[in-house]
């Protein structure tokens, strides 16, 4: 690089490997977080030649990802990736055609309009998520993990509710997400730091052949789950769901063929459910980072029950007609999200030209992570209290929620991500974790096991690319004899199992 075209400041790294070696460390967003305190909010890193840039504010990566979005929209390559999914999982696809297709089409299934037609579902899945929670309260991750998936499929392809986390669609799609996750992780396949090696003949490159074959057989499966749609349509049994959106996207031409829309909806699936045993669930991992919080901080929850009781009081279970009136809850739900973001670093970035920021020069293909964690904690933005969970930080004087001012998104977090790329199914997360957390609270007391060690809230365990509390033991009590009855009857309504 010629000296006037000065790189951001960084760690200074090895000859050849630059940086690689000091980023081994599984929680990156604390090491990224030390770094900004030191270089500044935009620090370069050189990751064995690729360039590659760690936001660390609200300014730099609202400049950056969200107003020169037109630029910084692309994704990096991942080889396997795009055999494994014939480069048709969208979120992972480099800023084309087909990724502004599904983009489109995404808006057209998943905008904040049509999401009030997965109300049903999400109501559905939070009554069977308390029943189950109350009977077997020592797996509720498991119940949480089970609820996400069960979301998954019924909005995205209109199923009824799986009820069983071992059930056979969820095991194929689990068994799926594993190995389109392992392809994304780091350092799984060595072609993608040598790339020459994609070059080899196939019989010198299992990894191909292991690809192909999946994705043929993937193929087969995800075509299967939405050709049941259509035969569904037709016989007037399937309720609206994204598939059913997206047929009526197709007489408008927007994708060719069937193949294309059944993998944008394995794409949502993927977006959303991530069941894998271990990696799971990010609307469950978001929803094990709030049941923590409540045993923590037993005033958030009081409160919380206590505007639940004025609103919707006890008769009922919470429904989404209570959404506007339910301010408190939506300020859990957001201070949940920037509090503990699942997706402590979000999916790469990649600049499509060079171009310069701040008197600093980026090269064309530079990579560009926002650190998610280390925004959403930052001081100058929240105040001194960052690490407390206070939802109240989100309210105005009135109680009212308050408009988002300067740097903040409207969000009031970015654990969403940025610009083009920000997460499709955000406002479908938003009113899953909103009916969760109402029913939840409307339901029981939520308080750490007697037997149940305190676990740290800065400790997290990392499941590839999502993150969760260290494990811990609640207790779910039920606020008052009645509450079992209401449960049983709004099952019955529901039409859920007994
Ligand atoms: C609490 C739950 C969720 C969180 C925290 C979350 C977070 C994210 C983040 C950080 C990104 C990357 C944004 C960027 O590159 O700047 C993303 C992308 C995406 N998310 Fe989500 N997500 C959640 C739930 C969902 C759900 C329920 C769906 C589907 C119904 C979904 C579908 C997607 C898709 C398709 C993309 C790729 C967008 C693109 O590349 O154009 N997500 N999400």
């Amino acid at each position: 690089t010629s000296p006037n075209k000065k790189l951001p400041p960084g760690p200074p790294g090895l000859p050849l490997i630059g940086n690689i070696h000091q980023l081994d460390n599984k929680s990156l967003w604390v090491t990224f977080r030390q770094w900004t305190h030191q270089y500044g909010p935009i620090l370069y890193l050189n990751v064995a030649g690729q360039p590659t840039v760690i936001l660390g504010n609200h300014k730099t990566a609202a400049d950056l990802l969200d107003r020169r979005a037109a630029i910084y929209s692309d994704r990096p390559r991942w080889i396997v990736l795009e055999i494994l999914t014939g480069g048709l999982v969208f979120a992972f696809c480099r800023q084309n055609d087909i990724w502004k297709r599904m983009r489109r089409s995404s808006h057209e299934a998943l905008n904040p309009q049509i999401a009030r037609q997965y109300f049903m579902f999400q109501e559905r899945e939070a009554t069977l998520l308390i029943d189950q929670l109350r009977k077997q309260p020592a797996l509720y991750e498991e119940h949480l993990d089970r609820a996400g998936a069960s979301l998954a499929l019924s909005t995205i392809y209109g199923l009824p509710t799986v009820t069983d986390s071992h059930d056979a669609r969820i095991v194929r799609v689990d068994e799926f997400t594993q190995r389109f996750l392992k392809a994304a992780m780091p350092g799984t396949y060595l072609v993608e730091y040598f790339t020459w090696m994609s070059h080899l003949p196939r019989w010198m490159s299992p990894w191909r052949k292991y690809a192909e074959d999946w994705f043929k057989r993937d193929s087969v499966w995800f075509e299967s789950l939405f050709t049941d749609v259509i035969k569904r349509l037709e016989d007037g049994t399937q309720p609206p769901c994204v598939a059913s959106t997206l047929l009526e996207e197709q007489d408008k031409k927007s994708f060719s063929g069937v193949r294309e829309a059944a993998w944008m909806c394995a794409t949502l699936y993927i977006g959303s459910a991530e069941t894998a045993r271990d990696i799971r669930n990010k609307t469950s991992g978001q929803m094990m980072w709030f049941v923590l919080a409540m045993t923590l901080y037993p005033e958030v929850q009081r409160k919380a029950q206590e505007e639940i009781d004025r609103v919707v009081g006890r008769d009922r279970t919470p429904t989404f007609k209570d959404f506007d009136a339910l301010t408190y809850i939506r300020a859990i739900v957001k201070e949940t999200l920037r509090w503990r973001p699942v997706g402590p670093i979000g999916i790469p970035h990649r600049l499509v030209q060079d171009d310069w920021y701040e008197g600093y020069f980026l090269p064309k293909g530079t990579i560009c992570m926002a650190n998610i964690w280390g925004l959403n904690l930052d001081s100058t933005i929240y105040g001194p209290d960052v690490e407390s969970f206070n939802p109240e930080r989100f309210l105005d004087a009135d109680g009212n929620l308050k408009h988002s001012s300067g740097e903040i998104k409207e969000e009031g977090h970015v654990t969403y991500g940025f610009g083009q790329r920000a997460c499709a199914g955000r406002y479908v997360a938003n009113n899953s974790l909103f009916i969760q957390i109402a029913t939840i609270l409307w339901a029981y007391n939520v308080r750490l096991s007697k037997d149940s060690k305190t676990p740290d809230p800065a400790v997290v365990t990392d499941r590839g690319l999502g993150v969760r509390p260290e494990p811990f033991l609640c207790d779910f009590e039920p606020r008052a004899p009645e509450v079992l009855d209401i449960i049983a009857e709004t099952k019955d309504r529901y039409e859920l199992p007994v």
